[in-house]
């Protein structure tokens, strides 16, 4: 729908309504051949249609000559860098106006977008959060309506769309969404998927399968040997090696992850990078889509998901600086290392990924942590009051993680 159009009724345009009609006027159709109306609401006079018609004709025109807009998939497993690579392409900037869609499992979007575009100047045209929860699958509807109203609020101005999955989303079912979708499919058309792998951990979550994960859907079919790693892989038209520096100097690791990569996906080109550091053209306009029907993996509609994997958010008051030491030590490192030793036998699980917005006196400091390797780096100005980390992981505890804060910050 243009925003041109007008059809409300309003008298010095159109004249002055005419008396209700009853049906029962001898020249009813005399009367009703005057007067023109838009299924049968208001009355508007003939050259207020013909003018809408006009703007409608013009409007068309616009929009038949603004193609659709290419949507590209970044996923990849929690902490592989997505992020990373949203912002050194927004330092690189482009010649196409990018409009980026984020969709965070666990509520930490907020604490992402602090991270992600932290060089204002080149920032991103529109930036749109879709907040907690699978676009997949819960939000799907709240996300096309989100995608369509974003295209819609800025015609024109937007040449292609960025969306950054949640790290333990399936992109078959998003990039379904983007294909079958009949509203979105007016504006948008899916480019391709951009899989960034974490060189250093990809094996590990490819070797993390268990019983537990399912398919969920009109089609229930255990997997017991898949991971949301595996699919990843599977569905990329682009995969981005990223942290290469972790394992540059193990020529026989990467010629391992190489195979192992191969084996699920024997012909999608290959970048290796450090710090997402790729040009834009590599990844865009690969009407990776237009050849091929989407493939239904684990059948039509379904999604795979590993009920082991939660979230555990954590909002606490602001830190002292005389604390922050013993906060790293005794709350973090024990809950991060554990596979170092740094024990505490009643903390159940294991994290994947770590997210905090972090207040120490009077300034916000960023936590990133990607299983045992974590940075804190000074942050942008919040409106946050209180501190708030996020974690996500397998088999995670909420209330032994809280009682372990809140023995280390009475
Ligand atoms: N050593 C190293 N660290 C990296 C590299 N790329 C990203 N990182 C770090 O890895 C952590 C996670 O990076 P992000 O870009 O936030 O990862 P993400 O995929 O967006 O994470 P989620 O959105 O939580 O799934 C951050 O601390 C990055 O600075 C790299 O190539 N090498
Ligand atoms: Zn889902």
């Amino acid at each position: 729908m243009s925003a041109l159009k007008d059809y409300k009724y309003n008298e010095e345009e159109d004249g002055e309504l005419p008396s209700l009609v009853t049906g029962t006027e001898s020249d009813l159709n005399d009367i009703l051949n005057h007067v023109k109306s838009d299924g049968g609401i208001n009355i508007v006079s003939e050259d207020k249609i013909a003018r809408t018609n006009l703007q409608n004709s013009n409007s068309d025109n616009s929009t038949t000559s603004s193609r659709k807009i290419p949507v590209s998939i970044i996923t990849g497993y929690l902490g592989s860098g997505k992020s990373t690579l949203l912002e050194k392409l927004a330092q690189k900037g482009s010649d196409k106006k990018i409009a980026v869609i984020l969709n965070e499992f666990g509520d930490s979007s907020e604490i992402e977008k602090a991270m992600t575009i932290r060089n204002g100047e080149n920032s991103y045209q529109e930036w749109l959060d879709l907040g907690n929860g699978c676009l997949c699958c819960s939000l799907k509807n709240v996300g096309v309506k989100a995608i369509e109203d974003m295209i819609q609020r800025s015609p024109g101005k937007i040449d292609y769309i960025l969306l950054e999955t949640s790290g333990i989303a399936d992109p078959a079912p998003i990039a379904k969404m983007f294909w079958q979708d009949e509203g979105l499919n007016s504006n948008v058309y899916i480019d391709g998927i951009i899989t960034v792998l974490d060189c250093e951990h990809i094996v590990k979550c490819l070797d993390d399968v268990s019983e537990q994960t399912h398919w969920h859907g009109d089609q229930v079919v255990l997997e017991d040997k898949l991971t949301i790693a595996h699919l990843q892989i599977a569905m990329a038209d682009r995969l981005i090696m990223n942290k290469l520096d972790r394992i540059e100097n193990d020529e026989n690791k990467i010629m391992k992850l190489e195979q192992r990569i191969r084996s699920i996906n024997s012909e999608v080109p290959m970048f290796y990078t450090k710090f997402a550091d790729i040009g834009i053209d590599k990844l865009l306009d690969l009407h990776a889509f237009d050849a091929r029907n989407v493939p239904q993996e684990g059948g039509s509609g379904s999604t795979f998901h590993d009920p082991r994997m939660s979230t555990v958010t954590l909002n606490f008051r602001p830190l002292k600086t005389q604390e922050y030491d013993k906060f790293e030590k005794e709350f973090l490192q024990v809950l991060l290392w554990k596979e170092m030793g740094v024990c505490n036998d009643n903390i159940q699980g294991e994290v994947h990924r770590t997210k905090g917005l972090l207040l120490v006196d009077d300034k916000v400091r960023v936590l990133q942590g990607v299983r045992d390797t974590y940075e804190v780096f000074d942050g942008e100005e919040t409106s946050s009051r209180t501190c708030r980390i996020v974690f996500i992981g397998k088999s995670l505890d909420q209330k032994s993680i809280a009682d372990l804060l809140h023995n280390v910050i009475k």
